[in-house]
């Protein structure tokens, strides 16, 4: 049994690691943390989990109790894991961070787009990335794992076929991504008020977004050399999901990519390749650790259109999460993970 400690209880990424964890066979929850819940029962905040968690409560994060645990996740914002991951390795236990903090491999770069310096650049030389569609044997040895973020996992997964063939012009591609309102958090802001989310969409950031720097790197990866990206993120009037639609021209028209997409995905558990002339919707991975793919070539011209979709909280956040963890302690990869997504 894997022993499990969440620090950043009260998020939403926390709530759904609660969530997924519940029926995982492998892994038992001992540490949950949250300063402004301690003292609180977990299912006396969150209903939906009476009966998983008997027993547990919130309490302060401290890294003794951390400390003893096997893995330790990171639901919490970004900074807490610079400050904390370093004493929780020296103690032995692996570290799997949800928030941005190891994400970037410069250190530079992750201080221009958070504003803040980088709290821990002596960790990112031993920092995997963790999409493990891209890195899976690194994860396996790894002792701290950066989930990457839910636009940079639904954009990256849809890019790379394309990119690791070379068959896209890398110079010009194009992310057009929306997101659920879950996406900005649990935190009270006028922003995510229902008032001013529902019936309504629009985009933010377009001069630029902190998830343009981590797609880029790893796009820049695929690819082998320099891309250029236009990314723009739009706010949708949905809870949950991120649909990418992604556009880039093909250096050669002749390569049948449903077949390209189909290969390079065929042994992926989460990643799903719909059939050719298929349009996925969001609804269809809501809770469930799954991206789910089509690939078009309108008119069959130059322009391939992919589209991309998952569920922010799940691959794109807290499933991703348990999926490196299975692959960290050499379980099977899909344990906890196979929920379906719920339609309607
Ligand atoms: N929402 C999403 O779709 C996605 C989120 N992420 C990332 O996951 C992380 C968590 O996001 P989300 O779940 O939305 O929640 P929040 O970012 O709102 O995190 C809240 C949690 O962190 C705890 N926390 C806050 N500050 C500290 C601190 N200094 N020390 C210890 N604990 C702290 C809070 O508890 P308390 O204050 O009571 O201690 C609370 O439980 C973020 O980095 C987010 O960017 C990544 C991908 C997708
Ligand atoms: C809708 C919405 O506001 N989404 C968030 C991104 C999601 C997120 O949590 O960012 P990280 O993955 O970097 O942690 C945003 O645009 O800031």
């Amino acid at each position: 049994m894997v022993k499990v400690g969440i620090v950043g209880g009260t998020g939403y990424t926390g709530v759904e690691l609660l969530r997924l964890l519940a029926q995982h066979p492998q892994a038992e929850v001992v540490v949950i943390t949250s300063r402004s819940e301690a003292g609180l029962a977990v299912a006396d905040m969150y209903p939906n989990l009476r009966g998983h968690y008997d027993g547990l409560a919130f309490s302060v994060p401290d890294i003794k109790t951390l400390g003893a645990c096997d893995v330790v996740f990171f639901a919490t914002p970004h900074g807490v894991a610079h400050a904390l991951a370093g004493e929780l390795l020296a103690a032995g236990t692996k570290v799997i961070d949800l928030s941005a903090d190891f994400r970037l491999q410069d250190a530079d770069e992750w201080a221009k787009w958070y504003g803040q310096p980088h709290g821990a650049p002596e960790l990112l030389d031993e920092a995997v990335y963790g999409l493990p569609e891209v890195n899976r044997e690194q994860i396996k040895k790894a002792r701290l794992i950066a989930v990457p973020g839910c636009y940079p996992t639904a954009t990256q997964l849809g890019f790379l076929p394309l990119l690791e063939a070379g068959l896209a012009d890398a110079a010009h591609l194009i992310a057009d991504c929306k997101s659920g309102v879950s996406g900005a958090g649990r935190g009270a802001s006028v922003g995510s008020l229902y008032s001013e989310t529902s019936e309504s969409m629009k985009a933010y950031a377009v001069k630029g977004h902190r998830h343009l720097p981590e797609i880029r790197q790893g796009l820049r990866r695929a690819a082998g050399k320099d891309v250029g990206l236009t990314f723009v993120p739009h706010l949708t009037p949905m809870i949950r999901g991120i649909h990418s639609t992604l556009y880039a021209t093909v250096v050669d028209r002749s390569v049948d990519l449903q077949a390209l997409f189909e290969k390079r995905y065929a042994n992926e558990p989460f990643v799903d390749v719909m059939p050719a002339g298929s349009h996925p919707e969001t609804r269809s991975v809501r809770g469930a650790n799954v991206c789910r793919i089509a690939v078009h070539r309108p008119q069959d011209g130059d322009l391939v259109v992919v589209l991309s979709v998952i569920d922010n909280l799940v691959k794109g956040a807290s499933g991703q999460a348990v999926q490196n963890m299975n692959i960290l302690f050499g379980l099977d990869e899909r344990l906890g993970l196979s929920h379906a997504g719920m339609l309607p």
